[in-house]
């Protein structure tokens, strides 16, 4: 009792302004405790275990940041579980969501809240790793009485930040023991080992989210460079940084003398405002050279070695792109889609973009939903209006008409001085004519532009986002957009599925038709399979308009199968146009006839019986 005496006036004594023995992390916490989160230093609470259902939730929102760390968790869990470590990973909110710890202690962790779904944020513990971490988006130890609360008092805990690639901190690794030797410096090598996870952590997540994009690794020796580098960024074809480590943003934020807490002020910029290297030349920073002949200069003097790695290939059929780790898509962008994985990720991806200065090219069919995607991610980023450039219709002699004119001191507004600040959406931009694209390139590349007949170019502080039916890197091959305009405009791309290639059709179906009816609607069993077996070319404008042209023509909420067009309500069969559809469902499910069978709406004998006929080969 006399210690936590002890320490309750400690506190009192620090809060009165006395001069503090702690390390100034602890004393921001304390202050923090005190008069932000309005805890009393005397008040005494055991450690809060969330409920399952709870934990459940916190654990799915963190299941791709935990894949991507577990192998660095677990090395790290390797290397001190021996001295009776416990490994805690925390979400931004302080719940632990993922523990490794010895069986043989468990009651005694649980008890202590060392334990999977302990809530260790500073508002509910007090000053301890896992909250101050959050809070100061530092890596720190809190040992033993640092902690605020006196329950806490015998911990000894160690944690260090995860950051996302978008600068945010999304996550806190900590090692913590029950009980540990009264000096603080006995956890110094601790501290050293949970920042060297994390940072190998966050390298994972940006390689993983950057296989399309160049990424140069960064550390001050060549030693370790090309095996095990400080610091990467992710570039887009222009040259701006589109992802980052930690310790990146850092470095940046040193070399172009901003605040790296502000990661706005270096994502979207050009990386040669911070280093001095040049995207005509990175070739020469890749490993066909030998690290110790790569160094370059950051732009407040110092010397780095790098290592430039390559994008791969664009390919006419683009795999959609990994998603960041721990993004929360907001409602306008999940109400796009239901469940289907290859939406799942690109709208994670839009969801991590949304916010970021940067352009972006959505890429699909026709009537997949690139407008409509453009549009929710106005909506996430907020600000202006969108303003639609339909390119399809422009020609030539339209340059007025979009950029403006400006004739002796008469201005003659075009479409983007109405855009004011907000969203320009370019749609179907590979039909862009030539001349107009060399006058977008200046806007896409350094977000100004010239009215026809100007002479001083307006910078009106709009964000890009371009649509394209189909993979325009075809059109640039083809000569017909320009390579410089698509690499400003294609640093993040999303490719849309179609709609016979998702998994959420009946998802989509349903709440269009309830859409349209007004109320939920019934559909007789065989409407199903013979919906999916419809190739759907037109896509969801395809079904959205069967959704109105039902809802127009129906007496009652009830859909039978001689309700549907005639194309789709035809059973397919092995006439030349059922032979296609068989080989492509087949494809589509991967040979999988029961799922082929259920599809088509008939049973599996049906599928056998057809393809031996057709002389279709059974996978094995
Ligand atoms: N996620 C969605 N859920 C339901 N309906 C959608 C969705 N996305 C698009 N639609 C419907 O599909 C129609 C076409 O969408 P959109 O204009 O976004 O497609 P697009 O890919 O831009 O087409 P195009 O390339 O032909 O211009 C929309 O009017 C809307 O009715």
């Amino acid at each position: 009792m006399d210690t936590d005496l002890h320490h309750i006036r400690e506190i009192e004594a620090v809060s009165q302004g006395a001069p503090a023995t702690r390390d100034p992390v602890v004393v921001q916490s304390w202050l923090r405790c005190l008069e932000k989160h309005r805890l009393d230093p005397a008040a005494r609470a055991e450690a809060y275990i969330l409920p399952d259902s709870e934990l459940r939730l916190h654990r799915q929102r963190s299941e791709e940041l935990i894949s991507i760390a577990r192998s660095g968790i677990e090395n790290l869990y390797a290397l001190v579980a021996g001295q009776n470590y416990v490994l805690l990973l925390a979400d931004r909110s302080g719940v632990t969501v993922e523990y490794l710890g010895d069986d043989a202690q468990k009651s005694a962790l649980r008890r202590s809240g060392l334990y999977m779904g302990a809530e260790w944020s500073e508002a509910r513990a007090g000053t301890c790793a896992l909250g101050a971490c959050i809070e100061s988006g530092e890596p720190l130890i809190i040992h033993q009485d640092d902690h605020f609360d006196a329950t806490h008092g015998g911990l000894s805990c160690t944690a260090a930040p995860i950051y996302d690639s978008g600068g945010r901190l999304s996550a806190v690794l900590d090692i913590s023991l029950l009980s540990s030797p009264r000096p603080k410096a006995s956890q110094s090598l601790a501290l050293n080992l949970v920042r060297q996870s994390a940072r190998r952590i966050e390298m994972a997540n940006l390689m993983a989210e950057a296989r399309r994009e160049w990424v140069l690794r960064l550390s001050g020796s060549p030693d370790f460079l090309d095996v095990d580098p400080e610091a990467a960024i992710s570039l887009d074809g222009a040259g701006r940084v589109i992802g980052m480590t930690h310790a990146a943003a850092r470095l940046m934020a040193r070399a172009g003398g901003v605040d790296w807490r502000a990661p706005d002020q270096l994502i979207g910029r050009m990386v040669s405002d911070f280093l001095d290297v040049r995207l005509d030349r990175l070739d020469e920073l890749t490993r066909l050279r030998p690290a110790a002949d790569r160094f370059i200069e950051t732009r407040d003097g110092h010397r780095l070695f790098a290592h430039a790695i390559e994008p791969r290939r664009i390919s006419t059929r683009r795999a959609p792109f990994p998603a960041p780790a721990t993004v929360e898509v907001p409602a306008v962008l999940r109400e796009l889609a239901g469940d289907d994985p290859a939406m799942a990720q690109i709208l994670r991806r839009a969801a991590a973009l949304a916010t970021r200065p940067l352009p972006l090219l959505i890429e699909g069919e026709t009537g997949a939903g690139k407008l409509t995607l453009a549009r929710a991610i106005h909506g996430v980023a907020g600000g202006g209006a969108v303003t639609v450039l339909r390119c399809a219709g422009l020609s030539d002699a339209d340059e007025a008409l979009v950029f403006g004119r400006i004739d002796g001191r008469r201005h003659e507004p075009g479409l983007l001085d109405q855009a004011g600040r907000g969203t320009l959406v370019l749609d179907k931009v590979g039909e862009l004519p030539l001349r107009l694209q060399a006058r977008l390139l200046q806007l896409a590349s350094e977000g100004s532009y010239l009215p026809v007949g100007g002479l001083r170019p307006l910078s009106p502080g709009l964000r890009l986002i371009a649509t394209a039916q189909g993979d325009l890197a075809r059109a640039v091959e083809e000569g017909r957009f320009r390579r410089d305009l698509y690499h400003n405009l294609a640093g993040a791309v999303l490719p849309l599925p179609p709609l016979r290639e998702r998994r959420d059709l009946f998802w989509l179906l349903d709440r269009l038709l309830a859409r349209a009816f007004g109320q939920p609607v019934l559909m007789a069993p065989e409407v199903p399979a013979r919906l999916a077996a419809h190739h759907w070319p037109g896509n969801l404008r395809e079904l959205a308009r069967l959704a109105e042209t039902l809802a127009a023509i129906l007496p009652h909420p009830r859909l039978e199968l001689s309700d549907l067009p005639e194309q789709m309500a035809r059973l397919p069969d092995t006439a030349s146009g059922g032979a296609s559809l068989l080989a492509q469902v087949l494809r589509e499910t991967g040979g999988n006839v029961s799922e082929c069978a259920r599809r088509l709406g008939v049973d599996r004998s049906t599928i056998h019986r057809r393809m031996r006929r057709l002389g279709i080969a059974r996978r094995h």
